[in-house]
């Protein structure tokens, strides 16, 4: 799909170097998202998923190498990122509603846009029945569901998630991540979503971008062209599982 001529890129990343001192982490990286393409990135434990992610979120400056994003170098004053942790924030004085339009007073979208989305998307994520209620009083699923929500809400260009679900149960997991998707798939949003897991970066990807070990770059990109809801049990799924777990074999 990033590869795809038809379909616009959004995100281009060229040359993306980070040195610490003498360690070269992340060596020469080039890779595209399309627009409204979901990207999982998997790699084998200290290739540098987190430096990766601060770059691509301009928190941290790179090395050497350039993010752009619809043709221009990355700027978070020009443009929309948004972030899903493991370990998602609330504010435990907002109610859920409020902790979701957080995001949007913050870009100040308008009152009135502000309300109409809040309804559309506090709707999509099932959390329209505990709107009123504090962080301390809803289950863990439902306050990453919120941080979900809030990122989708401010119509990102770009959407960086960290192992969102990596501190839930598989059950769970499997249910939140059908909600991702579909949420993804309904506002178009594009994503980049970092994961240890690489069953659930088959789930839920279009494309893997497979990195190396240190100093990293891109080893391969595998496009899952599977149907959804996608089955972990289908032959062809566990094809792609396998292959993608020898290529991060590095020992
Ligand atoms: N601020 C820093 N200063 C020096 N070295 C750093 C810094 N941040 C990260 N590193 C080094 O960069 C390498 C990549 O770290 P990073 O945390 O990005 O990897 P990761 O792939 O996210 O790790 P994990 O798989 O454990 O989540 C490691 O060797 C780490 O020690």
């Amino acid at each position: 799909m990033g590869n795809n001529p038809a379909v616009r890129n959004k995100i281009e990343v060229k040359n993306l170097t980070k040195r610490f001192g003498d360690l070269l982490v992340l060596d020469k990286i080039n890779f595209t998202v399309a627009e409204g393409e979901f990207l999982s990135i998997v790699g084998p434990t200290g290739c540098g998923k987190t430096t990766f992610l601060n770059l691509l979120s301009t928190l941290m400056p790179s090395s050497d190498g350039n993010i752009f994003i619809d043709g221009e170098v990355a700027d978070p004053t020009k443009h929309n990122l948004a972030f899903v942790f493991q370990e998602p924030t609330c504010l435990p004085w907002r109610t859920v509603r409020e902790n979701v339009a957080f995001g949007m007073e913050v870009k100040n979208v308008s009152e009135a846009e502000k309300e109409e989305r809040l309804d559309r998307i506090m709707d999509m994520v099932g959390l329209t029945d505990c709107a009123s209620l504090y962080p301390n009083q809803v289950s863990a699923s439902m306050i990453q569901r919120i941080a979900v929500a809030r990122a989708f809400s401010v119509d990102p260009d770009l959407l960086l998630m960290d192992e969102p679900y990596g501190q839930l149960d598989v059950k769970l997991r499997y249910y939140l991540e059908d909600e991702l998707v579909s949420l993804q798939n309904k506002l178009k949003s594009t994503v980049i979503f970092v994961t240890h897991n690489i069953e659930e970066a088959v789930y839920v990807a279009d494309r893997i971008l497979v990195l190396s070990n240190k100093p990293t770059n891109v080893r391969a990109e595998v496009v899952v062209d599977l149907p959804r809801p996608r089955n972990p049990m289908d032959p062809k799924f566990v094809e792609i599982r396998e292959h993608v777990t020898e290529l991060i074999r590095w020992w």
